[in-house]
């Protein structure tokens, strides 16, 4: 099996060790010679001194050229990404990729080009990293209509939040020491924004539900507006604060989002820590399943893509089941009773302790003053956030502050 592989950073230099690794296994086990023939990468002269520096492009044309049976993608993005995989798509060639950003995007198109062509795209390593989530929900969870997936799906972000509240570590040295050790994206926007985890959830819920679910419909927020003052109020309340993301299949709706949330100690995520990713879904026969490990780095991810490198050397032909039904009604706020923290910046914070007492005096109320801060922390129960935004947005106008809410998630 002759191997084009794409890219040769954190993922691919992980995919190239560990196909040299296994060609013994796979030659033993499977009977099949596996050997990388070409490996594409931006800036050539970086690789002068690697071992197989013969086998390195970075000319698309030289793989065009190249007699090819499998092709694996991890450059990343979606230009000039997208074009290559419907080259070999398009030529029959199977191809295994991590770039969620494409799939998120143009997964149908490309699962289609591939079904046309009687090949394989398959991209587990676009989501959780090392942890086996797409096959699972698409083959051992064939049997069941998925109700709802919850998860920690972004390793930067986790990582970071863990570092901030275990170390008393600062945002940015925290940012800069995922980056190092290969967990970032390119744009480390994407992770620390929620695009990167809205993607992989819109990914899973598409192959969950079944149900055409684009990633800029559903609202989110990322970990940027976090603070240490949130973070310290989350340990002496006895939270941890973890980014969520969460869809639900509502039946004629879906709900879904990415958002910094409050969880308890005793929630299922509390010690899923550093770049460890947990995927808690439920299924109406089998109940809820929690998939958990490495979300990100070079190995686990990897590892990932490994594992369908070996699903193609057996030939199995399983297509993705990213099937696009009609379009789905999106709900945007949590329509649910729970708990929030809301912290509130104002000048006058005795006014606006009185005005929350006013409206929320039955809501559980409890306020903890952060001077030092000029800020107030609410912690409130509300029928569902429509309302809470409601009554928020009141305030903001009279009071002229500013404020952010928190979801306290009771998985
Ligand atoms: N890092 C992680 O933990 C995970 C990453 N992923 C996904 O895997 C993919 C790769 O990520 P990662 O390995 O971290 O990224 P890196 O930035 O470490 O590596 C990207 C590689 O792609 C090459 N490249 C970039 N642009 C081009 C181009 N236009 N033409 C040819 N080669 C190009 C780079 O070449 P050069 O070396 O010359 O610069 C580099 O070798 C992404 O889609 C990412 O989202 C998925 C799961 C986990
Ligand atoms: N940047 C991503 C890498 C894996 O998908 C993350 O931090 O999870």
């Amino acid at each position: 099996m002759r191997v084009a592989l794409l890219g040769y950073g954190t993922v691919g230099s992980g995919v190239y060790e560990l196909i040299q690794k296994n060609t013994t296994a796979v030659k033993t086990n499977f009977d099949r010679k596996l050997e990388v023939v070409k490996i594409l990468v931006k800036n050539l002269d970086k690789y002068k001194s690697h071992e197989a520096y013969h086998l390195f492009t970075n000319d698309f044309n030289d793989l065009k050229n190249a007699d090819i049976d499998i092709a694996i993608e991890t450059i990343g993005g979606i230009s000039p990404t997208g074009d290559y995989l419907k080259h070999f798509l398009s030529h029959g060639i199977p191809v295994i990729t991590a770039n969620k950003d494409l799939i998120a995007e143009i997964g149908s198109e490309l699962i289609e080009i591939a079904r046309e062509h009687n090949t394989i795209l398959s991209f587990e390593a676009s989501v959780g990293g090392g942890i086996p989530i797409l096959k699972p929900l698409q083959e051992s969870l064939a049997g069941n209509e998925i109700k709802n997936i919850s998860a920690v799906l972004n390793g930067t972000t986790n990582y970071i939040l863990t570092k901030m509240y275990e170390d008393n570590m600062g945002y940015d040295e925290a940012l800069s020491l995922a980056q190092s050790m290969g967990f970032a994206e390119a744009d480390p926007t994407s992770d620390v924004e929620g695009y990167d985890a809205m993607r992989k959830l819109v990914i899973l819920s598409t192959i969950g539900y079944k149900k055409h679910i684009r990633w800029t419909d559903l609202p989110l927020e990322g970990i940027s507006r976090v603070t240490a003052r949130d973070i310290a109020f989350a340990k002496d309340e006895n939270y941890k604060i973890k980014l969520i993301a969460f869809s639900e299949d509502m039946g004629d709706a879906i709900y879904g989002t990415v958002r910094p949330v409050f969880i308890t100690q005793q929630s299922k995520y509390a010690k899923i820590d550093n770049e460890f990713n947990a995927v808690l879904v439920e299924g109406d026969a089998v109940g809820e399943l929690m998939f958990t490990g490495k979300g990100a780095g070079k190995y686990p991810t990897a590892s990932a893509i490994l594992g369908d490198l070996m699903d193609i050397i057996q030939n199995k032909k399983i297509l993705p089941s990213y099937i696009y039904q009609d379009e789905v009604k999106i709900i945007k706020h949590y329509p649910k009773e729970a708990k929030y923290v809301v912290r509130f910046q104002a000048k006058d914070l005795n006014l606006l302790a009185a005005k929350l007492f006013s409206l929320f005096s039955d809501h559980g109320l409890k306020l903890t003053l952060a001077s030092e801060t000029q800020s107030l922390y609410v912690q409130v129960t509300e029928s569902n956030e429509k309302t809470l935004l409601e009554k928020l947005n009141q305030i903001t106008e009279t009071f002229n502050c500013n404020y952010i809410h928190y979801l306290v998630y009771d998985k």
